[in-house]
């Protein structure tokens, strides 16, 4: 098999993580380029990359493949910079950006006759930051978009997917807008909704000192990607601005709507509301439907006492099954809380239930 040389430029949570990945699979030799010297010095004595380089032009000169895996607007200088490389003849280029149009647009621009664009979005991420972030298996499963832009062909595209095939993903193929539409509702707008929904407990707490202590599962749960890294946010918001701009529009027009409904306090109104919406969200994970993957949570009740957690993971772990994600959703002195087990099949999910149910557990499962 021929190794390839691949430049990844940006060696952050997705750059480093996807880097981390080839490197140990070992196929093909993996040069990593940051402009944060830090970064760069802790991939390469973490074995993250093969190669450090310093040097982008003189990295992209050697590389069958490049990707940019850094903040959107550095990815989009990085791809004018591309453009005045001498690079390798048929070098394939692709990027991780979570918006598609400015950088498909900015590829149709490009006159560097070597370079095929496909752009990559991996719907896999994290509220963390930096390579020490990076794990090797944080696309496995995930759907990974691909957008190629016009000077592509499935060939080149085929080509990619293979050296990303250790990433373990679901390729699909959107085009630039379909992408940046749908990512927009359900990955872009919520970020912006989390953000708001902390800004007003972070308002009511400057008059209810104690607050913050009864923010418990409900208000975790749908916060978590408001600690997400403000300098990327700030860059996916202005890159989807027309888009963002258009949900909150939306938004604002069903939060009227919601108002009224609880300002008339129609009982069944309200319920019908609710339950549209829960029949919905049951629903997203039982198929892999567009960029949602699927996922086999269970909730099992625990007591607040010593090894409650270590005891349910043991008991799984003793049958084989393991466990994708884990999450504590409330525990607090004296009170059962929740553990929401994330499982990698419905058959792993089944098993689980039936395991821990006969150990005396109470489970609960969506749907
Ligand atoms: N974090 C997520 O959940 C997520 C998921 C999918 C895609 N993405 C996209 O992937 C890209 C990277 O995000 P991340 O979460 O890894 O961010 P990150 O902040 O963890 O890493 C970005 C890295 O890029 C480096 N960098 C900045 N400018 C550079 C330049 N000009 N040349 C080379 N390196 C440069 C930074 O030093 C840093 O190491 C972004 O475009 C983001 O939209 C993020
Ligand atoms: O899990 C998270 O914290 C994420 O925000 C990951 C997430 C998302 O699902 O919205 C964020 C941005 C990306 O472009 C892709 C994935």
């Amino acid at each position: 098999m021929v190794k390839h040389t691949i430049l990844i430029a940006g060696l952050g949570l997705i750059g480093g993580s996807l880097a981390k990945g080839m490197t140990e699979s070992n196929q093909n030799h993996v040069i990593g380029y940051d402009v944060n010297l830090e970064s760069l010095e802790y991939a390469y004595t973490n074995r993250i990359i093969h190669e450090s380089a310093k040097n982008f032009h003189n990295a992209a000169e050697l590389a069958d493949f490049i990707i940019l895996a850094a903040p959107i607007s550095e990815t989009i200088e990085l791809m004018k910079k591309l453009n005045d490389i001498p690079l390798k003849e048929n070098v394939i280029v692709s990027d991780t950006a979570s918006v598609k149009c400015s950088i498909i647009e900015t590829a149709g621009r490009l006159t560097n006759k070597n370079i095929t664009f496909i752009g990559g979005h991996p719907m896999a991420g994290s509220h963390k930051k930096g390579v020490q972030a990076a794990k090797a298996h944080l696309f496995e499963n995930a759907i990974y978009v691909l957008t190629p832009s016009v000077n592509s062909t499935p060939d080149k595209v085929d080509a990619l997917k293979d050296i990303l095939r250790h990433a373990k993903s679901k390729f699909i193929i959107l085009n630039p807008d379909e992408h940046d539409e749908m990512t927009g509702v359900v990955s872009h707008f919520p970020h912006l909704i989390a953000s708001s929904l902390v800004q007003q407990a972070r308002k009511w707490g400057e008059t209810h000192s104690y607050l913050p202590n009864l923010a418990a599962g409900g208000f975790r749960d749908i916060t978590r990607i408001a600690s997400s890294n403000p300098k990327m946010w700030q860059d996916i918001f202005s890159h989807n601005r027309g888009k963002m701009s258009q949900l909150l529009g939306e938004w604002i027009n069903e939060m009227h709507f919601l108002k009224e409904l609880v300002d008339k306090n129609d009982k069944e109104d309200i319920i019908s509301y609710l339950d549209t919406a829960k029949t919905y969200r049951d629903g997203l994970g039982t198929e892999e439907k567009g960029v949602i993957p699927a996922f086999y949570d269970i909730y099992v009740d625990i007591r607040d006492q010593a090894g409650a957690l270590a005891s349910v993971t043991q008991i799984l772990a003793n049958e084989n099954i393991s466990i994708n994600n884990i999450q504590i959703l409330e525990i607090r002195e004296g009170i059962t809380g929740a553990l929401r087990l994330s499982l990698s099949s419905k058959e792993a999910q089944r098993k689980s239930l039936s395991i821990l149910q006969n150990k005396g557990y109470e489970i609960m499962i969506q749907r």
